[in-house]
């Protein structure tokens, strides 16, 4: 099924990409994002190098990844836009192999509005991104204020290093 098309909601994409032209990739996914119809990008965050994480935890031994966030108004429903994430990735030569695997291209949809979804295709709010400082901490860049499921992004992410700095 298809999301109707409906009133203006912001949303959040996490950008990530660990191999390639990183920097190149991501300043033309944001270009692809803005050329969607029904999509505005309202603020894009600087890119920051992060270390790659994997099923085994971060792996210096990886390629480094380039991370960043995008913040849009659409009026895309949630499944609609994710369509148009993955042909994205598609277009930059994404190739779909294990999961958390190095990637030429990676869109994450993070929130959108308030859409709550729980099917194979589609989690929202993201499950994993309260627990990725590569996604809180550009999203905390381009909007200050922002909250997921109910917290504020900005003590997500303060929780999140003074947990990195114990361990
Ligand atoms: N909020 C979401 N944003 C993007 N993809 C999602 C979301 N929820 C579920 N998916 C699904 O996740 C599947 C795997 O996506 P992908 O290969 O990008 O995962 P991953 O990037 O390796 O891991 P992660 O989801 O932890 O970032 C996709 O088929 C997609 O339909
Ligand atoms: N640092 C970093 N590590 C990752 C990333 C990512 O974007 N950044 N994405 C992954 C799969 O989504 C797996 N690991």
């Amino acid at each position: 099924m298809r999301d109707e098309d409906g009133a203006p909601v912001r949303a959040v994409v996490a950008l990530g990409a660990n191999l390639g032209d990183r920097e190149a990739t991501l300043r033309a996914a944001i270009g692809d994002l803005a050329g969607v119809a029904g999509v505005s990008i309202l603020a894009a965050s600087v890119p920051i190098a992060s270390v790659a994480v994997t099923l085994d935890g971060l792996d210096e031994s990886k390629p480094e990844y380039l991370n960043g966030v995008a913040l849009l108004e659409t009026t895309l429903g949630a499944e609609a836009l994710l369509d148009e994430l993955n042909r994205i990735e598609d277009a930059h030569g994404r190739v779909r192999e294990e999961r958390w695997g190095d990637r030429t291209l990676d869109l994450d949809l993070i929130v959108h509005g308030d859409t709550v979804s729980d099917t194979e295709r589609l989690i929202l709010p993201h499950p994993r991104a309260a627990e990725r400082t590569f996604v809180l901490e550009p999203w905390l860049e381009v909007d200050p204020e922002a909250t997921l499921a109910g917290a504020r992004v900005a003590d997500l992410l303060a929780a999140l290093r003074s947990s990195e700095a114990r361990r």
